[in-house]
């Protein structure tokens, strides 16, 4: 139900451009990245993985799994308060955030040990082609692929 409401109005934040970034269910984004699988997967950075998240029909976002080591709760805590604070048109837009804590019993040593485990997340609007790169390899090469045409 809170998940179902969450994905709504991630749908409507998408379209409505004054809508601020807020925080996202763990299992929304669980379900959209279809459990952060391997075919969501769309690339990797020094401190994240980066998955497709599927709303409804076409539309898209980008989740970024933050790697355990990164990060300590502070530091997490001003990522997102200076995502939050940057609004530009030339910046990729900052939809919301996760930070989820997990009690999970594990074998340690023989013995039955509660691991606490920490998912940090954070949603992004998802550009097609998404690495800067792309973009321009994409431009410098029409203008080369032309050129070769022509002779
Ligand atoms: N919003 C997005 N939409 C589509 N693809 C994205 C998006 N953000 C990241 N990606 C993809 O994921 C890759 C990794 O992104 P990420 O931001 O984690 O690392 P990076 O910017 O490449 O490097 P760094 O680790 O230094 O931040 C990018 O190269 C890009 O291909």
């Amino acid at each position: 139900m809170a998940e179902r409401k969450a994905r709504r109005d991630l749908e409507r934040m998408l379209v409505d451009e004054t809508a601020e970034p807020r925080a996202l269910p763990l299992s929304l984004l669980e379900d959209i990245t279809r459990d952060f699988s391997h075919a969501h997967e769309i690339g990797r950075g020094g401190f994240a993985v980066v998955y497709k998240g599927i709303l409804g029909g076409d539309i898209a976002v980008a989740v970024k799994r933050l790697t355990n080591a990164f990060m300590d709760e502070m530091e997490f805590h001003r990522e997102v308060e200076c995502l939050m604070r940057v609004k530009h048109k030339n910046v990729v837009r900052f939809l919301g955030y996760c930070a989820n804590r997990q009690g999970t019993m594990e074998t340690y040593d023989n013995k039955l040990v509660m691991a606490d485990v920490h998912q940090r997340l954070l949603c992004f609007e998802y550009i097609p082609q998404g690495s800067l790169d792309k973009y321009i390899v994409g431009t410098t090469m029409q203008p080369l692929t032309l050129l070769f045409l022509y002779f």
